[in-house]
């Protein structure tokens, strides 16, 4: 029998109406038994975004937003703001524009990741040990010069949510992954808007 599509996965709270999702027909999500909190965070000026290619770490070689841990004392928002200002260099008045629950093999929480945008900043981009900044163009095929978002070289299913930040839609989703760190690929994934644009339930 196909999936009910409306059933929204454990985990993912609000008044969400289903998106986009995909996987492996019958697999089961993970189960999990604690929560940790990143950011990541992305800067839309028009038809361009701004991206970080990671040179550490997991994930390294892939385009992120840029992000990571939130500290102890700190809330989710300061943590986007202060990992922006490390990774990329600026300031932007960032908001909450998605949550993406991420699981994966070899540990046993889930990492709750808050999604922030601005559409503007301040400062000078400038690259970090962890990330090169790089912009591009958020139209299929390229503007000004820059190239457009280079899918192919980023998390799996971030092609399923990222048009949704850069149209200014708040999202909450969850992807599921298997397989060992970098070679890791996602078996499982459910992506749902919040109806009527509610506040985010978190
Ligand atoms: N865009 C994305 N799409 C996705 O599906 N998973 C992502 C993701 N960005 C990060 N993740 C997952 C994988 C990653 O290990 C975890 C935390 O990511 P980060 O890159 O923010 O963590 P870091 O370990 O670099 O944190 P810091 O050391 O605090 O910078 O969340």
């Amino acid at each position: 029998m196909p999936e009910d599509l409306n059933v929204i996965p454990p985990g993912l709270k609000g008044n969400l109406v289903h998106y986009i999702s995909g996987g492996e027909e019958g697999s089961l999500w993970k189960e999990y038994t604690n929560v940790r909190y990143y950011t990541n965070a992305f800067v839309v000026q028009g038809q361009k975004i701004l991206l970080g290619h990671k040179k550490r770490g997991w994930g390294q070689e892939k385009y992120n937003g840029f992000g990571g841990k939130v500290d102890a004392g700190e809330t989710s928002l300061e943590a986007a703001k202060r990992e922006l200002k490390e990774e990329a260099g600026i300031d932007a008045p960032l908001e909450h524009a998605g949550i993406l629950l991420f699981l994966t093999d070899g540990v046993d929480w889930a990492f709750h990741i808050d999604i922030y945008r601005a559409d503007s900043y301040s400062g000078e981009v400038q690259e970090s040990e962890e990330m090169k900044p790089e912009w591009f163009s958020t139209l299929p095929e390229g503007t000004d010069g820059l190239s457009s978002i280079p899918y192919s070289k980023m998390w799996e299913t971030d092609e399923c949510w990222l048009p949704l930040v850069i149209a200014n839609k708040p999202f909450v989703g969850r992807a599921d992954f298997v397989g060992d760190k970098d070679k890791s690929k996602p078996y499982k994934w459910w992506y749902g808007v919040l109806k009527d644009e509610e506040a985010f339930d978190v």
